[in-house]
């Protein structure tokens, strides 16, 4: 059955609290009385940013001044296909009201989870509530190492950890020292599924579970809402359109792509490339990290090209 796509700009308006404005859709209107990010269809001739500041001007009478893009989804409803191009404004002129007599509120955004938005928007959610960085740890000499290590780098600004170790299982005196850390520091510990226990999920600060290429390729359904219903983050390794294919089909939580740049870990494999890596992004229904041959000055870029933001270890893990 043929399905008719529409496209539309919508906003992540943020104030300098850092709460984010939301609009309750009117019964009436498909996904009526859920909760929304404002926004609209685009017209004809007009850009996502024009669109998106005509749309904020009618719905809500404030002037944007400052926009930059959040992520693109894309979904199918039943009864059509939705393009969701979202913007986070950051800066506007104007108190916003709902000038269409429709509810408003700000929000913290750790507590949009507790609102009801349309199914297409969970990635949105977690496009605001992940950092623009992503560490994946490197090497070390012993726990106490580890741990320096990792302190150091939520020191400087780190929010979001990947512990990847060669050591199988993860020594578990280990994983709790790191996790008491990252809970206290209010920083989302991942630990690769390889090499653990499924107990370790349960311990407080382990905030989710990170899977090979391998582990994604060969996992289904069942294991992810497993772990999601535990509260648990979901993420994988991706390199080409098939993964990030299977990525989408189970819903993941957010991707890393790589490599971006020839790296000296994988040395003779190419990287992918700007351009290559902004198609495969658009493909991906979550936040997508950019990874491989990148350091933090390339977080301009990355979310350039529709990204998250950039992964790494070499750059980012602590000597
Ligand atoms: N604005 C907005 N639309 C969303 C969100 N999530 C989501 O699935 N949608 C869907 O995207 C479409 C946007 O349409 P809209 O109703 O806002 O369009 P509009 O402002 O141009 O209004 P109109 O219906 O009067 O032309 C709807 O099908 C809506 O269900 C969201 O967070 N914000
Ligand atoms: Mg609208």
């Amino acid at each position: 059955m043929y399905k008719k796509s529409i496209q539309v700009a919508a906003a992540a308006i943020i104030n300098t609290s850092g709460e984010v404005l939301i609009a309750k859709r009117p019964d009436d209107k498909h996904q009526g009385g859920k909760w929304e990010f404002p926004g609209g269809k685009i017209e004809q001739g007009e850009t996502v940013l024009d669109a998106l500041t005509r749309e904020l001007h009618e719905e809500l009478a404030i002037q944007v001044v400052t926009a930059n893009p959040l992520i693109q989804i894309t979904y199918e409803y039943p009864e059509k296909i939705v393009q969701l191009d979202v913007w986070q404004v950051t800066e506007f002129s104007g108190d916003p009201i709902g000038n269409e007599g429709q509810s408003i509120q700000w929000v913290a955004k750790t507590q949009l989870f507790n609102f009801q938005f349309p199914p297409a928007n969970r990635p949105i959610l977690q496009a605001l509530l992940l950092p623009d960085y992503y560490l994946i740890s490197g090497d070390f000499e012993d726990q106490a190492d580890c741990l320096r290590r990792v302190q150091a780098a939520i020191a400087s600004g780190i929010k979001l950890i990947q512990l990847r170790t060669t050591e199988k299982p993860i020594p578990l005196d280990l994983v709790k020292a790191l996790a008491d850390y990252c809970y206290q520091t209010n920083v989302q510990l991942l630990i690769k599924q390889s090499n653990c226990s499924r107990e370790i999920y349960n311990l407080k600060g382990i905030s989710g579970v990170h899977l090979t290429v391998a582990e994604l390729m060969d996992c289904n359904g069942a294991v992810i809402t497993q772990y999601q219903k535990q509260g648990c983050l979901v993420a994988a390794s991706c390199h080409n359109a098939e993964e990030i294919v299977k990525a989408n089909a189970l819903a993941l939580d957010f991707i890393t792509l790589s490599p971006i740049q020839p790296t000296a870990s994988h040395p003779g494999q190419l990287g992918l490339g700007w351009k290559t890596a902004q198609q495969l992004i658009k493909l991906a229904q979550c936040p997508v990290y950019c990874l491989g041959g990148l350091s933090s000055s390339d977080v301009g870029q990355a979310r350039q090209v529709g990204s998250q933001g950039v992964a790494g270890i070499s750059q980012f893990w602590p000597s």
